[in-house]
């Protein structure tokens, strides 16, 4: 992104003409549609510069169409409608991560806001992430204008959605809005609702400085790029800043707004929304939820929320190529600077080498990252089955921090502590006994369930995280033939009966394999995995067992019956030069081989083996 040269906007806008508000929405509900259809419609950006979703940078964003990163962009809007009209007003829009794994990210950008537009799919109705939004909106105080979107589609119902709506958020049917973000109709007036419904900012301006930061990209010609939101006081050009949660403190570069590139300006005041730089080169330095002020002149409190992004699912990424490890090891250092929720750390595995243990923020974060590492750094990767993080309690009092389950401790266990997730799902009335049933079998309680309309129910779980993060997704959409919709939030540990089930090949655990999982499933998975292995390891000179194995309680077994490999065999008569080639050739085919123990296995196998069951669910 080239710093753009246009003239600087003017320092410090008043309150009370700035409108902060952003656009939640389920998944595909056409929220970066209508984003692009305001920038338009205020002259932020003309017709010919507009290309499909200008909001999402990032080509992965655009082509996956979802919106990873929010941005903030101002749009200037002259309003047109009673005491208002001929007002100039400066309309913050910001744009917030609809899926689920950045959850706090929203949060923040919530924060930044007063206000919302709920964006609802006229010809789909609530989602269960229109709901998860909206709970968290309204914890955060904003004003609510409730919209329904594409009416411009034959198949929309508007009065049918509107009535929903006006049901869920209280409210008169009469007050839904109603536009279509790809011609445009309704938007300006959805404008002027944002600028008469949405309170002003309010701040002390005389106060110390204080910003929330609620985004920061890392960009590779101006370092990091802090998104924030001032409340009181001022933030000016080359003054000195501290981040309250680090004590680090930095020389304000540059601070202004985008529009809809960045344009430096002399500082933002009380409720103006935009970017500073700092010449920090990562992310960690500008963290999301953080309070920045003056260094001059600090402010001793904090603004509340702020939280380390913390990871909730774990998975081992190795190259396909175990000399492509140091190419890995720079492109995660790499991807980490504009990532502040990633982890990793080296590990090494029996079966796949050289890699790295990594912790995401959950199933779709773990996809983008494996996606961009391929994608950036021409990588081949392979990762292990995801999990989630244990607490394991010993005997003797002795805690341990589980994310890898081969690291799961043997020895007098007292209690395994798992996480919990409340999930919401939202599915016409019809599916309701196939859910419940899907949900039992994956650990789930009920806690309780509402009709929304007399055809759209909704029902809220516990549920563990481990059995969402296994492939629960996708069971969800098949057996509901993709009209069931899924939220979900972590709210805490539960204990459960949890037990490793470790795979053995000829009595050699092969750690890649190893799972924890709860005692009654630890049979199935312990035949499933055996039988997987012996179809895709080949025979080997000896007879190799394959056991699924609880400590040393054997619950699974298969064999893998013996042969005599004699690649000389066909060479009958002595040509001597045949032979060798025969040989060389062998040698070759041994290098991609793998050893368990005294068993060759070609890495092929192990890397099937993970693929056909990796969980990978997502959105
Ligand atoms: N007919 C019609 N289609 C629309 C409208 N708005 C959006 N769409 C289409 O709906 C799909 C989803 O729109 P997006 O704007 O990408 O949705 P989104 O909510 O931003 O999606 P995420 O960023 O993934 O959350 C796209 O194929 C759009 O072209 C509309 O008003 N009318």
């Amino acid at each position: 992104m080239p710093p753009a040269a246009n003239s600087p906007v003017p320092s410090a806008t008043p309150p009370e003409l700035i409108r902060n508000f952003c656009i939640i929405a389920h998944i595909d509900h056409g929220k970066s549609t209508l984003a692009d259809r305001m920038l338009q419609l205020t002259g932020v950006v003309d017709g010919r510069d507009m290309r499909a979703q200008y909001l999402d940078r990032m080509d992965i964003e655009r082509e996956r169409g979802i919106t990873i990163k929010s941005q903030a962009v101002r749009l200037p809007f002259t309003s047109q409608q009673g005491d208002a009209a001929g007002t100039t007003y400066a309309l913050n829009l910001i744009d917030t991560p609809g899926h689920v794994d950045f959850s706090y990210e929203v949060s923040r950008s919530l924060a930044a806001c007063e206000g919302a537009v709920l964006l609802v799919d006229a010809a789909q109705g609530i989602e269960a992430q229109t709901l998860a939004n909206l709970y968290m909106a309204l914890e955060n105080d904003l004003t609510i204008i409730p919209v329904l979107n594409k009416i411009d589609l034959p198949a929309a119902q508007p009065d049918k959605y509107a009535a929903e709506l006006a049901h869920l958020i209280g409210g008169d049917a009469g007050d839904v809005l109603r536009v279509s973000g790809k011609t445009g109709e309704g938007v300006l007036e959805l404008l002027e609702r944002v600028v008469a419904e949405v309170p002003a900012p309010v701040g002390d301006p005389d106060a110390p400085a204080r910003a929330m930061i609620f985004d920061s990209v890392y960009d590779s010609y101006r370092g990091v790029v802090t998104y924030v939101r001032v409340i009181d006081g001022k933030l000016t050009p080359r003054e000195r800043i501290l981040m309250l949660s680090t004590r680090a403190t930095h020389e304000l570069l540059e601070i202004g707004v985008i529009s809809p590139e960045m344009r430096p300006g002399g500082g933002l005041g009380v409720g103006e929304v935009g970017y500073l730089i700092t010449g920090v080169k990562d992310v960690r330095q500008s963290k999301v939820g953080d309070t920045v002020t003056d260094a001059a002149k600090p402010t001793t409190t904090a603004l509340s929320g702020y939280r380390d992004p913390k990871p909730m699912v774990f998975s081992g990424l190795y190259p396909v190529d175990g000399s492509d490890y140091p190419d890995l090891r720079e492109a995660l250092d790499k991807l980490k600077l504009n990532d502040a929720a990633l982890v990793y750390e080296p590990e090494t595995s029996v079966a796949l080498g050289f890699g790295f243990r990594c912790g995401f923020l959950g199933l779709l974060h773990l996809e983008i990252v494996r996606e961009r590492l391929e994608r950036e750094s021409g990588l081949d990767l392979i990762s292990t089955a995801p999990n989630v993080v244990y607490q394991v309690t010993m005997e003797d009092g002795v805690e341990h921090i589980v994310t890898n389950p081969s690291e799961f401790p043997s020895g007098k266990i007292a209690s395994v502590r798992e996480p919990v997730v409340r999930a919401t799902l939202l599915a016409p009335s019809e599916f309701v006994g196939t859910i419940m049933e899907l949900c039992q079998a994956r650990r789930g309680t009920l806690l309780g369930m509402d009709y929304l309309s007399e055809d759209r129910v909704e029902l809220r779980y516990t549920m563990p995280l481990a059995e969402i993060v296994f492939d629960f997704f996708d069971a969800l959409k098949s057996r509901t033939r993709g009209y069931a919709s899924l939220d979900y939030e972590p709210t805490g540990e539960q204990e459960a009966d949890l037990v490793k089930v470790d795979i053995l090949l000829h009595g050699d655990p092969v750690d890649a394999f190893s799972a924890i999982v709860h005692k009654d499933k630890a049979y199935a998975y312990g035949v499933a995995m055996a039988g997987k292995l012996k179809e895709l390891i080949p025979r080997q000179q000896f007879e190799v067992p394959i056991q699924a194995a609880i400590g040393a309680r054997v619950i699974a077994r298969e064999n893998i019956r013996a042969i005599r490999k004699d690649v000389l065999a066909k060479c009958y008569g002595g040509d001597i030069t045949r032979k060798r080639k025969l040989l060389e050739k062998q040698k070759e085919g041994k290098k991609r081989m793998k050893m368990v123990g005294r068993v060759e296995v070609p890495q092929e196998a192990f890397i099937a083996a993970l693929s056909s069951d990796g969980g990978g669910a997502s959105s």
